[in-house]
């Protein structure tokens, strides 16, 4: 199997390095600055499942892309339009795409762009960053990724004649010791992680402290109850198949995660980095206008967190 990673940070690096560590063929394409780093330090994962570094292959231009059965595709959302003429590249070539960014909208654009058979669904569970110096630090034992054929793609769904592909690839996530559950209804697992995260990244990066400081303080508890209800009921009018009790099992797994665990648009809002407001607190906003559906916590948050949206350097 090869396995072209476009965004070789803290997820791409994390996930690309642990299927190179175990042997799979994976090319790294990555722009100039990554290049710098990587080429001169390796990639240096520092990890709860252990440290490794690797000097993965590394590929800058297009002409020198391998032909891939897989793109994992980890840019952050307001980069994915500067990775369109990698992915023409790779998709011209046959290669099927599994998205790990945060959100639901990249999956329209992928797909309005490519097809349903060649965009997996797709989501991950992590809490990794970078360092200044390039290094991926991956800081709790969760390494979740949850994937699968998005409705429409008959080919690589249950009884798909290219389901076998699929396959190879949670074959090669348990070689790599990575946690992959090939889903049935990834729309489904997409949206939950959605409802999860757009709450959870609203809050701790609005109030600047990780989960544990959030739950303590019984307001801020209850303004993020309102949050996970807010984006649940845009996933229902939106016919997503969630769970009945969905709003129950997030404020029940949003207890249950470690005090000190907090979002990636915290760090990100820490680092001065830009954020990824608009594919989540901005997206949550937008469907609730078009579908008449309050989210004044979100409008609230989504404002307060605007001024910080470009990061210090913008994008
Ligand atoms: N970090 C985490 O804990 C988690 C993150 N996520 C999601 O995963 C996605 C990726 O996040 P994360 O890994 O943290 O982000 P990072 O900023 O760490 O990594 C993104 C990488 O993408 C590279 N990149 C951007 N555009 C291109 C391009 N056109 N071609 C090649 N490389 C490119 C950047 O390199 P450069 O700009 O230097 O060229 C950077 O190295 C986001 O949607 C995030 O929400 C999901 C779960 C957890
Ligand atoms: C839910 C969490 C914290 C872990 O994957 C995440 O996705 C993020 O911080 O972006």
């Amino acid at each position: 199997m090869n396995v072209v990673v476009i965004g070789a940070g803290a997820v791409g690096g994390y996930f690309g390095g642990r299927l190179a560590q175990a042997g799979i063929d994976v090319t790294f394409y990555v722009r100039a600055r990554r290049f710098k780093q990587l080429r001169e330090r390796g990639l240096q994962v520092h990890s709860t499942h252990g440290d490794f570094t690797l000097h993965p292959h590394l590929v800058t231009e297009l002409s020198d892309l391998p032909k891939a059965d897989i793109v994992l595709l980890a840019v952050k959302g307001y980069h994915l339009p500067s990775a369109f003429p990698v992915l023409d590249a790779l998709v011209g070539r046959g290669a099927m795409v599994l998205p790990l960014l945060n959100g639901v909208h990249h999956i329209d654009t992928l797909t309005e762009r490519y097809g349903t058979t060649h965009v997996l669904g797709g989501t991950c569970y992590i809490e990794s960053t970078l360092t200044a110096e390039g290094d991926v630090v991956h800081t709790s034992p969760m390494h979740d990724i949850v994937f699968g054929s998005l409705p429409g793609d008959s080919l690589h769904s249950s009884g798909g004649t290219g389901r076998a592909v699929l396959e190879q690839l949670q074959h090669a996530f348990a070689e790599a010791g990575v946690n992959s559950t090939l889903s049935e209804d990834i729309l489904v697992d997409m949206w939950q992680k959605y409802v999860f995260l757009t709450s959870f990244s609203a809050i701790t990066a609005s109030v600047r402290a990780p989960i544990g400081k959030v739950l303590q303080d019984e307001v801020t508890r209850n303004l993020l109850i309102q949050l996970v209800k807010e984006v649940e009921s845009i996933a229902r009018v939106r016919g997503i198949g969630l769970p009945n009790d969905l709003v129950n099992q997030v404020v029940q797994r949003l207890c249950n995660v470690s005090p000190s665990m907090t979002s990636s648009l915290h760090r990100d809002l820490e680092k001065g980095m830009p954020l990824e407001i608009n594919e989540l607190q901005g997206a949550a906003v937008q469907m609730g206008r078009q579908l008449g559906i309050a989210t004044p916590g979100f409008e609230v948050i989504y404002a307060l967190l605007h001024p910080y949206a470009a990061g210090q350097g913008g994008r």
